[in-house]
């Protein structure tokens, strides 16, 4: 079957969007077809699919799936491409409108033109603070802050959050040191994570400034991770690294996010969206 897609992506962190309101696909082909679509050898090449279809509670809706076919609750970067596709395909009427995700319902504003998109600001909504809605084991009703979290040879300290898809966070006196390729695919594996979980190493240059690495579920290794940057600032305020209320920039290796939390609620991303190529993905489903 031919599929029309589009590529974006956020930062860096590329998926492949597929337009539900213009082509149909079955429940069934989902988790094969992101596996397929996303390699980079014998597919387009991305860090995932993402669909964007209609939905009776918000303006769009967005599901995402990661490189090896599971799918997510939610993705910050995802999410910013989509309201650019959006606005500049003429799905939505306003420059501000509303994409539901499976964690819930966010508010995205776009900034730019019909024609051309180059910014987005998105309110996540509030983070998820319980151990047990993370979900991670452990005393349910307390959150996770800064708790000792032994990792192979590592001993690393744990701040847990949850943006409606899982993040643990670990602060490191210097990112380039952070053992991203080795405690990483353990830690997104751990059996204290019942769902798994993306891994985020962070370096603080500022209170309101922070270097930032990623191991995500699913995917690996990312070039950013916009739920994870979500996180990252809502960790080092639970940490008392970052005041709440005003933006912290956040340095990925595919570019800056800028991430305030405010108390008691939302927590607010703002970057960039791009759009990379469109095309026909021709595919032989079960192939
Ligand atoms: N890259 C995405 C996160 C994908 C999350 C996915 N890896 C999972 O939760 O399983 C983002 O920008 O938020």
């Amino acid at each position: 079957m031919d599929i029309p897609f589009v590529k974006l992506h956020g930062l860096k962190n590329s998926y492949i969007f597929v337009d539900l309101f213009q082509f149909q696909l079955e429940e069934e082909m989902l988790a094969p077809l992101a596996i397929d679509i996303a390699d980079r050898n014998t597919g387009i090449g991305s860090d995932g699919l993402i669909l964007i279809h209609p939905s009776e509670t918000c303006d769009v809706g967005m599901r995402i799936f990661n490189l090896d076919g599971s799918e997510a609750m939610n993705c910050g970067n995802g999410l910013r491409c989509v309201a650019k596709y959006a606005f500049e395909n003429n799905l939505v009427d306003a420059d501000t409108f509303t994409i539901q995700t499976k964690a819930g319902q966010v508010e995205a504003q776009v900034h730019g033109t019909r024609k051309h998109v180059h910014e987005v600001t998105v309110d996540m909504g509030a983070p998820i603070l319980q151990r047990e809605l993370i979900p991670m084991l452990g005393e349910e009703g307390q959150q996770v802050a800064d708790e000792a979290f032994d990792a192979g040879e590592e001993q690393l300290r744990v701040t847990a959050v949850s943006m409606g898809n899982p993040h643990a966070v670990f602060f490191v006196d210097n990112i380039d040191n952070a053992p991203l390729y080795t405690a990483g695919p353990v830690i997104t594996n751990d059996s204290r994570f019942p769902e798994g979980v993306n891994v985020e190493f962070i370096e603080m240059v500022s209170e309101k400034e922070m270097h930032f690495r990623v191991w995500e579920r699913g995917s690996g290794v990312t070039q950013a991770c916009g739920t994870g940057a979500c996180a990252a600032v809502v960790a080092a305020i639970l940490n008392k690294k970052s005041p709440y209320g005003e933006e912290v920039t956040v340095h990925l290796s595919g570019g800056d996010l800028f991430i305030r939390w405010e108390k008691d609620g939302s927590v607010w991303m703002r970057g960039a969206a791009e759009k990379t190529v469109s095309g026909t993905f021709h595919w032989e489903h079960g192939a």
